[in-house]
């Protein structure tokens, strides 16, 4: 059911120290900050030959970030994201063996202006999952 990784996408303190890290001494391409509200977050896409980085940071009162922050000052992996073909079909095939599927439930609308679910760490060995819709 899934397709290509998309994204891996790590949590910072410092998104402009991270952004650095990755232009200047990695030397890959880094792209703009762009304020996702409706997520929480201000990301930084990088992209690589063959999949994105996605630098994470909190934005707002209530990011899903923020605690992940606290237990993880120096940042760390946060997510990976999978593409599917049909969101729909991917997120009621796995509500039906049993994966548990964050939010409201329903699609939202992510970074690069795709259909977006996230799926319980616990339910994937200990690993927070992002589907993405292509
Ligand atoms: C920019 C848009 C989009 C894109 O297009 O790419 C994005 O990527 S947005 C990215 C940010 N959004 C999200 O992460 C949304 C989904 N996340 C959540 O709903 C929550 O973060 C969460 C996964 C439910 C965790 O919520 P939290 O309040 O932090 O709960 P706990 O701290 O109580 O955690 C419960 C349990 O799960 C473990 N955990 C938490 N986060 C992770 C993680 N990223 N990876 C692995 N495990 C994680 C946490 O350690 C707790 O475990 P125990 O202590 O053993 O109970
Ligand atoms: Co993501």
């Amino acid at each position: 059911m899934i397709g290509r990784l998309n994204h891996v996408a790590i949590a910072v303190p410092n998104l402009d120290a991270a952004a650095a890290l990755y232009r200047d001494t990695l030397g890959a391409e880094v792209g703009p900050p762009q304020d996702e509200l409706d997520h929480g977050v201000t990301v930084i896409f990088i992209t690589l030959p063959n999949t994105k980085i996605e630098l994470l940071y909190p934005l707002g009162d209530n990011s899903p970030i923020a605690s992940f922050l606290e237990k993880n000052p120096a940042g760390g992996i946060h997510h990976i994201c999978y593409e599917v073909e049909d969101i729909l079909v991917a997120r009621d095939k796995l509500k039906a063996d049993g994966a548990r599927v964050l939010g409201t439930g329903e699609p939202k609308i992510g970074a690069h202006g795709k259909p977006v679910l996230f799926l319980h760490p616990k339910d994937f060995t200990g690993t927070l999952v992002e589907l993405e819709q292509v």
